[in-house]
């Protein structure tokens, strides 16, 4: 399935609230034609129509939990073969949020198989598409706590540490292609995800809480900007600067191929 055509359309996972939602618009307010992504029908339907209204736009709802492998399926046909497809956000994850011992194996699963399979596959998809076409947008968002891990997001931060990963790992991948992988990291962002998590948006700390509009928009300025990795929240650049150089400096140092003289033994 081809879709010859000189209009640019943008996939967005998990667009029936949130930041997705807000992307949603972003987008078509920037004339991408937009498919949109999740499993709550109604709320895709009526954000269709709104921003087609809106901005002049074709959107068209797709129905799919990203969980199930034939849903999947579905959506990566879509990413690769579609003609027009200019931009991809993976931005579908959900938050299960608590100690191990006392949340289920299947909390942990579920996170894993959306925030980590879905985007997997969905990128393998589409990445083949876009670099024949030498063209096309991958925004990747994970979350600060993919740096950080707090005594209930252990495996939450793990599945976002690997959103960081693979993106930069895609980003060196594709260096010198037309094919630009954006990694987003937003700090707390008022969303329905956290009521769902476990951990009430209304227990938040209100003057750490973005709005979706301003970490969406703080995002794309990034992206505008050309940057590979943006964290919206973040005022002081240099901090990544910092942290890059100090991960650089540490991955270099473990390049040496003896044990460091503090585990010597005898
Ligand atoms: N809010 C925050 O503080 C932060 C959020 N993030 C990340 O931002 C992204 C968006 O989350 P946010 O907007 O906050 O949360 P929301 O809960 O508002 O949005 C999550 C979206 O994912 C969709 N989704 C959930 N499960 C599935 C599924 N099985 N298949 C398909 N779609 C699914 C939901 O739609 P539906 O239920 O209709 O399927 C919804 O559209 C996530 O990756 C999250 O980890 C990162 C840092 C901070
Ligand atoms: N989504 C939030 C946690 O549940 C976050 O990434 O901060």
């Amino acid at each position: 399935m081809t879709h010859p055509s000189s209009r640019k359309v943008a996939l967005v996972t998990g667009a029936s609230s949130g930041i997705g939602a807000v992307y949603a618009d972003r987008l078509a307010a920037r004339g991408y034609d937009l498919i949109l992504v999740a499993r709550r029908a109604d709320r895709l339907e009526a954000l269709c129509a709104q921003v087609s209204k809106a901005h002049g736009i074709q959107a068209e709802p797709v129905t799919a939990d990203l969980t199930q492998d034939e849903d999947l399926a579905r959506i990566e046909t879509i990413l690769s073969t579609r003609a027009d497809l200019r931009v991809l956000v993976n931005n579908a994850g959900i938050a299960r949020l608590g100690p191990v011992a006392q949340r289920s194996a299947g909390d942990a699963l579920s996170q894993i198989t959306l925030n980590v399979t879905a985007l997997t596959r969905l990128t393998q998809a589409v990445v083949p598409a876009f670099i024949a076409r030498n063209d096309g947008v991958i925004i990747n968002i994970a979350s600060v706590l993919g740096i950080h891990a707090l005594p209930i997001s252990a495996v939450y931060s793990g599945t976002k540490a690997f959103v960081m990963q693979y993106s930069r790992g895609l980003q060196e991948e594709l260096a010198g292609t037309g094919v630009k992988v954006q990694l987003v990291l937003p700090a707390s962002t008022a969303t329905e995800i956290w009521d769902l998590s476990g951990v009430p948006l209304a227990a938040l700390n209100k003057d750490a809480l973005m709005t979706t509009e301003h970490m969406v928009d703080a995002a794309l300025a990034g992206w505008d900007q050309g940057e590979a990795v943006t964290w919206p929240s973040v005022a002081d650049a240099t901090l990544w600067e910092k942290y890059e150089a100090a991960r650089s400096a540490l991955f270099a140092a473990t390049q040496v191929g003896t044990p460091a003289p503090r585990y010597w033994v005898g």
